[in-house]
């Protein structure tokens, strides 16, 4: 896992590497510039190219006047160092930097307070003003400079983060930020690039290592952490000679009405494709051709609407109920049973997430673990309207605790909230997989590896990796448009085999 630090841990961090390693301040500066670099002369190769740098006078202007003055090494001609003088104060390592700057010919503006900025026509800006020093929203003189810029239709880099953006906590809506095409961002992905609010000001972002103390992070415990392959591989488990299905377990899904079948057959297929031994799904009777038909491997528990149900809840290890449900009586009756006579973990989604939340008596029934797997909508439908990613967030962290459940929060960088306070993005997925049935085989997954005896904070994580990893898979290669749930669903022994290899 790589933990995500707050901008003020980045801060102690940064001090902890300088005090702990030893290295010098101004030479962090430097390993940091160098790293920037690197990345640019392998994207913007043409030393031709005309390159505007703004700096501000902390500690990224300083990055920028580096980083400068190694483009300028590296051969680049074509430079202009803009500074934003709208303070007097700056720090020891800028002007270490501007001093090692100015003894080259590279053309130096002063940007001053209330002045009129200056006709801009590099093709390239990189952005070193505002790091992860920024302490409020932009105004006056810098919110002038970053409308400015946002006018420009140069290509934008930013330095470690774009200038006016918050690197974690709530954003102002609306504020002020240098919309950048790419963000080189030192060490680790800053929290709030993996929540949408910031798909309005970051395009993408890449990471390179500065080499900060990893002794040092680890020790955080942060809350937030990056869930990577490495993890994935961590977590999953080979299966052995002289098992047989008893061994992966016994998964029961209930999910499907007459009209909404597909949702049934994309999560128990999901189910039996990622591993599980038997694989059983509770769908109206309307449905048993198209399961026969799809999925002979599939067995079926039938169910009327009028009817009462006795499912022998024994037989199962695993329970995923919501698909296409629906929400009529029996759907509640399906579910109040469950949390009445099924004793461990269960996976919620979609309809019994619906059902959750309009009867909430029933959330503190959940046997302990269970996970629910809501979108943005269900989530709030559950817990209450937000206005934020980050407050939606930290609603997740204070529920999952409180009801001692994991919340799998689905998105791009989906969230695994667990009852214990962490959050895990998980860093696999494309928009390539926006399509509907994507969350049905989730569920599916997720299902599975619990059947498989995967603990359920591990069946999240691993249940989540390998659904983004599949869809990129698919998707990434040949950037396909579009890949769909049965996609994924077919793709999950291949992509598992590949984790374990
Ligand atoms: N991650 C690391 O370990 C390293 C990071 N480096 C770079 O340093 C910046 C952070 O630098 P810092 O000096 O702390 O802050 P900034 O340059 O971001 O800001 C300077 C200064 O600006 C003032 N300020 C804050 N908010 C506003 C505002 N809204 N308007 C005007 N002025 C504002 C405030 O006083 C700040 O202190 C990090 O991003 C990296 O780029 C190191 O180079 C290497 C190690
Ligand atoms: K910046």
């Amino acid at each position: 896992m790589l933990p995500l630090l707050t901008a003020q841990q980045i801060r102690e961090a940064d001090a902890y590497t300088i005090s702990n390693e030893p290295v010098s301040s101004i030479d962090l500066m430097e390993r940091a510039s160098k790293a920037f670099v690197g990345w640019f002369v392998n994207h913007y190769p043409d030393r031709k190219e005309s390159i505007a740098v703004y700096c501000g006078s902390g500690n990224n202007g300083g990055d920028g006047l580096a980083i400068s003055r190694m483009l300028f090494e590296h051969g680049y001609t074509q430079l202009d160092v803009k500074i934003a003088s709208y303070s007097n104060r700056s720090t020891a390592d800028f002007d270490t930097n501007l001093a090692r700057l100015i003894q080259l010919a590279i053309p130096i503006t002063a940007l001053l307070p209330g002045e009129d900025l200056l006709q801009e026509n590099a093709a390239i800006i990189i952005d070193a003003l505002l790091g992860t020093g920024l302490n409020k929203a932009l105004s006056g003189d810098y919110e002038k400079l970053a409308k400015f810029i946002n006018g420009l239709s140069a290509g934008k880099v930013a330095v470690d983060i774009p200038t006016g953006f918050f690197a974690d906590g709530e954003m102002p809506v609306d504020a002020p930020v240098i919309k950048a095409d790419v963000v080189i961002s030192f060490q680790q992905p800053k929290i709030n690039f993996l929540l949408p609010d910031s798909a309005k000001y970051v395009d993408c972002w890449q990471t390179v290592n500065i080499g900060l103390s990893e002794t040092f992070t680890n020790s955080l415990d942060s809350p937030y952490q990056f869930l990577e392959e490495k993890d994935a591989r961590a977590l999953i488990k080979p299966r052995h000679h002289f098992s047989n299905k008893g061994t992966y377990g016994h998964a029961f899904i209930i999910a499907g009405e007459a009209e909404t079948m597909g949702a049934a057959l994309l999560s128990s297929s999901a189910c039996l494709y990622a591993g599980a031994g038997l694989t059983t799904a509770c769908i109206p009777q309307a449905g048993l051709f198209a399961l026969n038909s799809s999925h002979p491997e599939i067995m079926a528990v039938l169910r009327q609407d009028d009817e009462q149900l006795n499912i022998e809840w024994d037989k199962y290890t695993a329970v995923g109920i919501g698909p296409g449900l629906g929400k009529k009586a029996i759907a509640l009756q399906l579910l109040s049973d469950v949390l009445e006579r099924f004793c461990n973990p269960i996976v919620a989604d979609a309809d019994a997430l619906n059902l959750l939340a309009e009867n909430p008596i029933l959330l503190k029934k959940l046997p302990a673990e269970s996970i629910l797997t809501p979108h943005m909508k269900e989530f709030d439908r559950l817990f209450g309207e937000h206005n934020n990613w980050w407050q939606r967030m930290q609603t997740a962290r204070v529920k999952a605790a409180e009801l001692g459940i994991n919340i799998v929060l689905k998105n791009d960088y989906t969230l695994i909230i667990t009852p214990h306070g962490k959050v895990y993005f998980n860093s696999t997925s494309n928009p390539a997989m926006a399509t509907g049935g994507m969350g049905d085989v989730l569920t599916g997954i997720i299902t599975s590896l619990i059947a498989q005896k995967y603990q359920p904070e591990e069946a999240c994580l691993l249940g989540v990796y390998i659904h983004g990893k599949a869809g990129d898979e698919l998707a990434l290669p040949d950037r396909a448009y579009v890949v769909t749930p049965t996609q994924i669903a077919n793709r999950l022994p291949a992509t598992m085999a590949k984790l374990l290899a």
